[in-house]
């Protein structure tokens, strides 16, 4: 929903559950304070330079779809935002594992607690391995985001090294959801698809085109093509 029209966020929903999406991807981002203002104080350090939405956004979008909500939280204190999104009607909850070492055990909990289903995000510069401790135990995320641009905008370029991540990750945990977000569109979804993808997130690609249903499709289709053939 990054690339919709954010004074119209309830029929812009709309419209793409109509034109056949399952989910709606809700990017929650913080802001940036310059690296100077970082080494002063550690607190006013934020996790990408772009300010986006909030609970009270996704609480006024829930009273006009029952879609799931799938958030994704690009913020340095992700514990912070569980019962505000968990009251808002948040379907899922997926924190930057960058962001998260010490505590992603708490988190995890607390945003099952809450009744959203956990996720972990990784940035590009992070390797795969750091994911895996959250996959394993007695309360391990769902589903696992794999960035495929840097954090912070929409309509950036895919970056293909990314699949290694993907690939490894499916061969890992074949059940688990993989869902890839940054530059997927009709020219990257069949190298996704092809890696083990199955959650695709596309926002310039479908907003920009002028038939978006054709294209949410096309996507759906690349994906349940490459699993038939695994
Ligand atoms: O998390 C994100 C950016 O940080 C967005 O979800 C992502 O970039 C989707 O937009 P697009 O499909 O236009 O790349
Ligand atoms: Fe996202």
């Amino acid at each position: 929903m990054l690339s919709s029209d954010f004074a119209n966020l309830a029929s812009e929903a709309e419209r793409m559950v109509t034109f056949g999406a399952d989910w709606l991807h809700m990017d929650i981002m913080d802001g940036y304070v310059p690296d100077f203002a970082k080494l002063f104080c550690c607190a006013y350090f934020h996790f990408v330079p772009n300010l986006t939405i909030g609970a009270p956004v996704i609480e006024s979008l829930r009273k006009h779809t029952k879609a799931y909500l799938d958030c994704h939280l690009m913020v340095t204190n992700p514990l912070d935002y569980v019962d505000q999104l968990g009251k808002a009607g948040a379907s899922g909850f997926t924190f930057h594992v960058e962001v998260s070492k010490d505590n992603w055990q708490e988190l995890v909990k607390k945003i099952k607690s809450k009744g959203m289903r956990p996720g972990v995000a990784l940035n590009p510069g992070t390797p795969i391995e750091e994911v895996f401790p959250l996959l394993e135990g007695e309360n391990p995320v769902e589903m696992v985001l794999v960035m495929t641009v840097e954090p912070g905008f929409g309509g950036q370029k895919f970056m293909p090294d990314m699949m290694n991540k993907v690939r490894t990750l499916r061969e890992k945990y074949p059940t688990l959801d993989i869902e890839v977000d940054g530059g997927l569109g009709p020219s990257t979804i069949d190298a996704a698809a092809a890696a083990g993808a199955n959650c695709i997130v596309a926002g310039s690609s479908v907003f920009g085109a002028p038939e978006p249903a054709q294209v949410i499709s096309l996507l759906r289709t690349s994906v349940n093509k490459a699993q038939k053939t695994c």
